[in-house]
């Protein structure tokens, strides 16, 4: 009797360990907001065909991205079909859909939330469902350019001055990080004056803090979902993310009080932290919480930026024939304005084709429009997507697309420039369109692409006039492009020799 007794005691007790364990787990499941994929009846997988399993083509995707999204696209042109992909397959969409779900309602085709799913926002703080900046970037910042860029040029000459010395002799250098600190020097004389871009801590910050937030995702990755609450604590980048929120914090806070402080009738500090500052509603005037959404934008801004003008430099290694055409025209545009304005940067037209097609082959983002559909949606052709699937464009694979570029894997650095002579807007670098999509598309498309195209334009005019370029001789191609998953990386070993010109900086 004793020993049944104590038989059932040790039952019931295992009985409730294991209920416990199984709320738990399912608290903690639901708590991270996973369901299982619904998959759409008839819709392709992406690198399935054959003996391939799932899991296989997961696992290749992570690395060969490139070439399964050209392949998917090419074979059901026209069609959805699913990308492998760790986080769950990821429907890619044709271009009837996007434009009917460009101006679906923010909670249902959620774009921030595509952040906190592939940056791990949860941790890496990355991602923020605060409009303050987009509404920032798409008023003051768009109808600023003008105002804002002598000091753009400024920040460009001096930051080249201290990140790529000039030299007489050839120099070997590796480009890739210097032009990732022009451009979190230039962004951030945007963002708050020179108070920011020659505050070093607050620069490196805004590098690093990307760089960070992107290990520590990819490291929370390979932990099971459920052990990553635990788990992220102990990975170093944690509280490295928290120290970049400090220096933001202890950086822009002090700025903003002395603004207050400013008489009124003195004009007000032409920058994104003014902007933000008079347009904050709310919580959104917190100043704890402006440097928080300062550090986030640094994220949208630098390492894609930064990426554009390596590629092309590179390109131009290869494809020497275009600096000298180049050059002549930013000769010409400067003959005609004597600086590089906002109107001269726009005539620079060759400039724009070329930095455009360098993006078409290696765009920073092979997926563009990702969004979380939130609820069941049916579109007009009778095309439900469920609840929980995200969505994006092959926005690299239509760019190969010869229907919309012919002959597209040729390189034609002028290419745009052709088409663009009957005055089709879509041809240009900052476009956003159904055959154009590397900034995104409706009314997530990038806010900041105007700021970028000049920035860039600015930054590839000073090397052109300043500097001699080309690869060492023991390089024979062009250095490829570091894939991981859906982002394309330039290379950040490869080197440049670089030598002064008979030195012009911009004057005419
Ligand atoms: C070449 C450089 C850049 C590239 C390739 C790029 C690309 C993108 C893309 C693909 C999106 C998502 C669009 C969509 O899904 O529809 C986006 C959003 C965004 N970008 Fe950029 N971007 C660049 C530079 C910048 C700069 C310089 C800024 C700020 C000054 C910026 C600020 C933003 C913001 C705030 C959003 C979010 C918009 C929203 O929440 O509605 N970006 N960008």
């Amino acid at each position: 009797m004793t020993h049944l007794q104590s038989l059932l005691d040790g039952s019931f007790a295992l009985l409730t360990s294991l209920v416990a364990i199984i709320l738990i787990v399912a608290a903690l499941y639901r708590s991270t907001g996973k369901r299982r994929q619904e998959y759409i009846p008839g819709v392709p997988i992406i690198g399935v065909e054959g003996n391939a399993s799932l899991a296989d083509a997961r696992e290749r995707f992570r690395n060969n991205a490139k070439e399964m999204l050209l392949d998917g696209y090419t074979k059901y042109k026209g069609g959805p079909f699913y990308v492998p992909s760790p986080l769950g397959e990821r429907l890619m969409i044709p271009p009837k859909y996007v434009e009917e779900l460009k101006s679906a309602a923010v909670e249902d085709c959620d774009f921030v939330g595509t952040f906190f799913e592939m940056f791990e926002g949860r941790y890496t703080t990355m991602g923020d469902r605060s409009t303050l900046h987009p509404r920032v970037a798409k008023t003051q910042l768009n109808m600023s350019l003008g105002d804002i860029l002598p000091s753009v040029r400024e920040e460009i000459e001096d930051s080249f001055r201290e990140a790529l010395p000039l030299c007489d002799e050839w120099t070997e250098v590796a480009v890739a990080d210097r032009f990732v600190t022009i451009v979190a020097r230039v962004s951030s004389r945007m963002f708050g004056g020179t108070e920011l871009s020659r505050h070093t801590e607050w620069v490196d910050s805004t590098i690093n803090f990307a760089v960070d937030g992107f290990v520590l995702a990819q490291k929370l990755k390979a932990v099971p979902e459920l052990l990553r609450p635990l788990v992220s604590r102990i990975f170093p980048e944690m509280k490295k993310i928290s120290a970049h929120h400090e220096t933001a914090r202890k950086v822009i806070v002090p700025i903003l009080e002395r603004r207050e402080t400013l008489p009124k009738q003195e004009a007000k500090p032409r920058d994104f932290l003014q902007w933000m500052t008079d347009e904050a509603k709310g919580v959104e005037k917190k100043k704890s919480f402006l440097s928080k959404i300062q550090l986030k934008l640094s994220f949208a801004a630098i390492h894609t930026s930064a990426a554009a003008p390596v590629q092309l430099l590179y390109d131009l290694c290869v494809m020497p024939e275009y600096v000298t055409t180049l050059r002549s025209e930013l000769d010409q545009v400067l003959q005609e304005y004597g600086e590089l304005n906002k109107q001269a940067l726009a005539k620079l037209e060759k400039m724009d084709s070329i930095m455009k097609e360098s993006q078409r082959f290696n765009p920073l983002l092979l997926i563009t429009f990702e969004r979380i559909i939130t609820k069941n949606t049916t579109l007009s052709d009778g095309f439900t997507i469920p609840r929980g699937t995200t969505i994006g464009v092959p926005a690299q694979a239509l760019s190969m697309d010869p229907d919309l570029y012919p002959d597209p894997e040729r390189f034609d650095g002028f290419r745009f420039v052709k088409t663009g002579e009957k005055g089709a807007l879509r041809e240009q670098y900052a476009a956003s369109n159904l055959r154009s999509m590397a900034f995104g598309y409706g009314r997530h498309a990038c806010p900041g692409r105007f700021f970028a195209s000049c920035e860039i334009k600015m930054i590839m005019s000073y090397l052109l006039l300043n500097y001699d370029f080309k690869f060492p001789e023991a390089r024979k191609e062009r250095p490829s492009s570091a894939a991981v998953e859906t982002q394309l990386l330039p290379n950040h070993d490869a080197t440049i020799c670089l030598r002064q010109r008979p030195s012009r900086v911009w004057a005419n």
